[in-house]
């Protein structure tokens, strides 16, 4: 692993360093090769694996955690920064640098009342998530390995500590903009240096100038808009979208009481903190759009806000337009020149579908991999045996059927739909359980997850059973923030 320290070097005011803390007996739970590639890494080997977990010094690393602020549940937390998260520095690879971290690992000046780690469970399901989402086409960061050990750590319960070594194309979030805004009181020229930073480093054909920084923001705000758009397309709730946890390049980011959503429900909440909903299946565009907003806030002593309302007002033109052309791959729609009066109509036969799901509580993703079996231009639909209102169904049917018009080539429309829908998505109830078998010293399931996830649209018939609902115990499993 070769490391360069841009935001080391280039930012001395915006982190302290910080050296980890060694985990004891420290033993590869996961490990992802596809991510290892990314940052030139053939194969896991013991010294990387005492370097990972901070108990010998990793070559060229610089230690140091990030400092930022946040809107947590729409409050403003003044000071966050990385409480357990402690990055190496930019690991050089094939397709550019990764920010290298290990969250989990030790306690730092942003830790307030926090140990600095993280236990095994949550580092399991962060890693597992990252690489799904990866390999689902959701941008997101990555996952090079998980790191167990015997070093207890409280909870609820005693648990033991565990490291997801984490790769990032850039850890800027947000809350880093509203930080230097907000608790150092405008500081106009640090919000420039970060801007100019992080421009230079992860937008290089936009220049540093006022024609730049709107140019920027636009990305910003159409990036944030796509990342949302996959998540409604693929029934991904994120479960906790504060500010801090928003990436500035428009990538998923911390994964703590997330789910996919099994049975299909518009409001469906996956965190147990959030008994209100904020973070709720079907508000995730709106806080978006909310999150941005306070992002345009924290800039606006450095870009003039009519260009920052500019950007905003293309949020929502952007999240349409993506969300339709995944939904329109996931049903089979095709569209010449889309029109706002054919976008509209589509919207509301997607819509029509999905409240029918929701009301015939059926499961979004094994619903939508039916499509690859179904004969488009059959009279009667196999799709009409999984729903009870069939006569719900049958009207919708009927418009669909209009819409779609005469398929061709059945057998390759169906292959193409299965391209699109996946088969394996990463169920609660199926991190549960491979988590519970890590506990019990049994790597297998997790490691047949992983397999699994990494060809989601492949049928491997060997782990149909990955593919199942969940059992009675595993439905709306609504996970706690303590991680
Ligand atoms: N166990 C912990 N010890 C110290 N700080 C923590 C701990 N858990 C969370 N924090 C801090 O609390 C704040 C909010 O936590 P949140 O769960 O959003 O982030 P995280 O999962 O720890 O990390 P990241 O956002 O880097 O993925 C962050 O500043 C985080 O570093
Ligand atoms: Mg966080």
């Amino acid at each position: 692993m070769q490391l360069k320290q841009d935001f080391f070097e280039q930012l001395p005011e915006f982190y302290s360093q910080v050296f980890p803390l060694g985990i004891s007996n420290p033993h590869w739970l996961a490990w992802s090769q596809d991510a290892a590639d990314l940052i030139n890494i053939d194969a896991p080997s013991e010294a990387l694996l005492q370097g990972l977990s901070a108990n010998a010094a990793v070559d060229g690393a610089s230690y140091y955690a990030q400092v930022y602020s946040g809107h947590q549940f729409g409050g403003y937390s003044p000071q966050l920064g990385d409480g357990r998260s402690i990055i190496l520095g930019e690991a050089l690879g094939p397709q550019g640098a990764w920010d290298v971290a290990l969250k989990g690992g030790g306690p730092t000046p942003y830790s307030r009342h926090g140990d600095g780690r993280a236990v095994m469970r949550s580092a399991v399901r962060e890693f597992l998530v990252s690489e799904a989402l990866h390999h689902l086409h959701v941008p997101t960061t990555r996952a090079l390995a998980v790191i167990g050990s015997d070093l207890p750590v409280w909870r609820e319960t005693q648990e033991t500590a565990a490291i997801t070594v984490r790769l990032a194309k850039s850890h800027i979030r947000f809350g880093h903009f509203e930080y230097f805004c907000h608790s150092e009181r405008g500081a106009p020229d640090k919000l420039t240096q970060l801007l100019n930073f992080t421009i230079k480093q992860h937008y290089p054909e936009l220049s540093c100038d006022a024609a730049g920084y709107k140019a920027w923001f636009t990305r910003v705000v159409a990036n944030t808009a796509k990342m949302i758009a996959h998540w409604q397309a693929k029934g991904f709730a994120h479960g906790v979208m504060n500010t801090d946890n928003m990436s500035i390049l428009g990538d998923s980011f911390d994964f703590g009481p997330f789910a996919f959503l099994d049975t299909f429900k518009e409001d469906f909440i996956c965190n147990h903190s959030d008994p209100e909903g904020r973070y709720a299946f079907g508000q995730q565009p709106g806080i978006g759009l909310w999150n941005l907003q306070r992002l345009a806030q924290a800039l606006s002593p450095i870009i003039p806000s009519d260009d920052l309302v500019a950007a905003l007002n293309q949020y929502q033109v952007v999240l349409v337009q993506e969300y339709l052309t995944l939904m329109r791959a996931k049903f089979g729609l095709v569209v010449g020149d889309s029109t706002e009066a054919q976008d509209n109509l589509d919207l509301e036969l997607m819509g029509g579908f999905t409240r029918l799901m929701e009301r015939n509580q059926l499961d979004y993703t094994n619903t939508w991999r039916r499509f690859g079996s179904v004969d488009p231009n059959a009279n009667t639909s196999a799709l009409r045996d999984d729903f009870i209102d069939v006569n719900g169904f049958d009207t919708w049917y009927q418009a669909y059927q209009q819409r779609l018009g005469k398929v061709v080539d059945v057998a390759q429309w169906q292959a193409e739909r299965n391209q699109v829908n996946p088969k394996y998505i990463l169920r609660n109830y199926l991190a549960q359980e491979a988590i519970v078998a890590v506990e019990e010293g049994n790597l297998t399931p997790l490691h047949e997850l992983q397999q699994v996830l990494k060809n989601p649209f492949n049928e491997q018939a060997e782990f149909a059973h990955l593919a199942k609902r969940p059992p009675d115990w595993g439905q709306g499993l609504i996970m706690s923030c303590s991680s």
